[in-house]
């Protein structure tokens, strides 16, 4: 028992003061000044404060969303607010050429890219699921097939400038989340994918980081709309300090971040953490990469439009 509280319980301590410790204090917005940034779903919400946040610390900005009216105030705002530079492109990421399309016409608008934060999601509501397919598909394309057909467009960009992907999610991509399975399901997916192209990225010595935020409920006017006769005595985040925690992960090229504070429990998970590590010690990475540059058809490498991916 005393060898126990000797070793075990400080280890524990160190563990915790270690994952909990705020990294943030690093953060300094002249890290943004002039960086290239997409932010989706930016005409209102989370990604229209991600926005302003981004305007204030000087960088360029292409923002995205379907309602043009609102988007053109928010640039309108951004420049006001110090953007280097800000367009929009207006459209619905259900059409997944739309989606490719925004990163390729921001290559042409700000020369290259930094920074892709990935926000939007469709509107969702609470409620049972009653088998509607079609809409679940069309949940998945908006929430995640949008998200990955950016982010394989981007990727010839960001590794030019070591750059980075924050990807928003939530609570309801960790725990099941009763009368959201639709919603739910598109977050859980973002996990899935990203946590293991992070790992891909690296087997490939490629630079970039890929950030995934892990909010709690904020109080922005959909959610708290959302929520307001199924859910009580929940207290809202401010959207305007969850921004800046996301472009605070993104920047210090966190793997994963959480807001508000409790959500970050969710964060730990050392069996995933275990089983992960002993599944990557068992791939044979050398191997596997000389494998992948003797490969025949490297056809099966390339994007559709056959510029080079990732093949290092
Ligand atoms: N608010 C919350 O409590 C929580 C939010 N999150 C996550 O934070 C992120 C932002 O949420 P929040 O700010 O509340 O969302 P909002 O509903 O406020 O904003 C959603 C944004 O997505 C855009 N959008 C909606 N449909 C489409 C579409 N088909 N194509 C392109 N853009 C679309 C909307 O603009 P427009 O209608 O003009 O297209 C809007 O700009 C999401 O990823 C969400 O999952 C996670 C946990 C909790
Ligand atoms: C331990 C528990 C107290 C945690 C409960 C957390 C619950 C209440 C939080 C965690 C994730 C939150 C949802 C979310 O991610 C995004 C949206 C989309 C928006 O348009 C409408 C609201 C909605 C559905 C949020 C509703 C509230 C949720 C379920």
């Amino acid at each position: 028992m005393a060898l126990l509280k000797m070793t075990f319980l400080p280890a524990l301590g160190l563990l915790l003061a270690y994952y909990f410790y705020p990294t943030t204090d690093n953060f300094r917005s002249e890290m943004l000044q002039g960086k290239r940034v997409i932010v989706t779903g930016a005409s209102t919400g989370i990604g229209e404060q991600i926005a302003y946040h981004l305007a204030r610390m000087g960088a360029h900005l292409v923002v995205t969303a379907r309602t043009e009216a609102k988007l053109k105030k928010v640039i309108a705002e951004c420049l006001k607010l110090g953007a280097a530079s800000a367009h929009f492109i207006s459209g619905t990421m259900e059409d997944l050429v739309f989606a490719e399309q925004v990163v390729i016409k921001a290559e042409k608008l700000m020369g290259g890219l930094d920074m892709l934060i990935l926000n939007h999601i469709e509107h969702s509501s609470l409620d049972y699921f009653n088998g509607d397919i079609a809409r679940l598909r069309k949940s998945m394309d908006i929430n995640f097939f949008s998200y990955i057909t950016m982010t394989s467009a981007a990727l010839p960009m960001l590794k030019h400038t070591n750059g980075s992907i924050v990807v928003v999610s939530s609570v309801a991509g960790k725990i099941t989340i009763p009368l959201l399975a639709g919603y739910s399901a598109t977050k859980f997916a973002l996990d899935g994918f990203y946590s293991s192209l992070r790992v891909e990225l690296q087997m490939m010595k490629v630079n970039i980081s890929i950030t995934l935020c892990i909010l709690g409920l904020i109080d922005t006017d959909n959610a708290v709309k959302a929520i307001s006769e199924v859910m009580e005595n929940l207290i809202p985040a401010p959207k305007e300090e969850c921004a800046l925690k996301i472009i605070e992960g993104g920047v210090l090229r966190q793997e994963e971040i959480a807001y508000p504070f409790f959500p970050k429990f969710l964060l730990w998970n050392p069996i995933r953490m275990i089983m992960e590590y002993f599944y990557f010690l068992n791939i044979k990475i050398d191997k596997f990469n000389r494998k992948l540059f003797m490969k025949e058809n490297p056809q099966q490498y390339k994007r559709v439009d056959s510029r080079p991916l990732l093949v290092p």
